[in-house]
């Protein structure tokens, strides 16, 4: 019998990963050195964004060491309702799972020195997506892993805000093939909103 015919799962053409291995070091730099009020002044932006309804499930981010700190909101997202998940990090190439997160929940430290509860898996309404840089077009750079991207092509439904100091905004970021454009993102400064691609 024929072996049967795959499309072969392409990742970036090597200048775009080039491209973003660069924007990428020019970001961790900037992310590193931010002004001591972008944490706080993120957080606030995003409070007026959700008004949390019972037991909607907000997926935040627990931060690494260098990284905004969400914590604060995770507290009052769940002091007003709302659940709040946590992406477990998984094997490379695969879509993040989000577990239940409450302020007394064990934490377990994952791959990349990330930290996920040991909640049940649950999937999210909203997913709250960290940024290492961003732009004008709703365009956005992680480092590198594709976790958001795979994550946010299997959720169409929910809905996805990105954040990030203003520092971190770059002219244009090279997109590749499976780049997922962001319809908001949230900086200290203001909120962004981004047409939908039409169809
Ligand atoms: N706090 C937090 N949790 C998160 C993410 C994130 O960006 N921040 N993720 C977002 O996708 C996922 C984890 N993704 C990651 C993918 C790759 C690397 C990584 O390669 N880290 C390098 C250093 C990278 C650098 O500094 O340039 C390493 O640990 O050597 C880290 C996290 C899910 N959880
Ligand atoms: N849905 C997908 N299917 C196959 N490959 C993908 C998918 N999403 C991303 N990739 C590939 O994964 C690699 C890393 O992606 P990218 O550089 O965009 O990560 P990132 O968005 O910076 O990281 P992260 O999403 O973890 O924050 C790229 O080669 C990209 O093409």
């Amino acid at each position: 019998m024929a072996a049967p015919h795959s499309t072969p799962v392409m990742g970036d053409p090597p200048e775009i990963a080039q491209q973003k291995a660069l924007a990428r070091q020019h970001c961790v730099q900037s992310l590193r050195t931010r002004g001591p009020d972008a944490d706080a002044g993120i957080r606030a932006r995003l409070k007026t964004l959700l008004s949390p309804r019972p037991h909607q499930a907000i997926a935040c981010v627990w931060p690494l060491p260098h990284e905004v700190d969400l914590r604060p909101l995770c507290h009052w997202l769940h002091e007003n309702g709302a659940r709040v998940l946590l992406p477990e990090t998984t094997p490379r190439g695969t879509p993040l799972i989000f577990r239940h997160w409450h302020p007394t929940c064990a934490m377990r430290v994952g791959r990349f020195g990330t930290h996920a509860p040991d909640g049940p898996v649950l999937a999210p309404d909203i997913v709250l997506v960290p940024l290492l840089g961003f732009d004008r077009a709703g365009n956005r750079l992680g480092y590198g892993g594709g976790y958001y991207d795979r994550t946010l092509a299997r959720l169409p439904s929910a809905q996805a805000i990105g954040y990030a100091p203003a520092s971190q905004e770059v002219a244009a970021l090279p997109a590749g093939p499976h780049d997922q454009k962001l319809p908001c993102i949230v900086t200290e400064r203001e909120i962004l909103r981004f047409d939908p691609p039409s169809s």
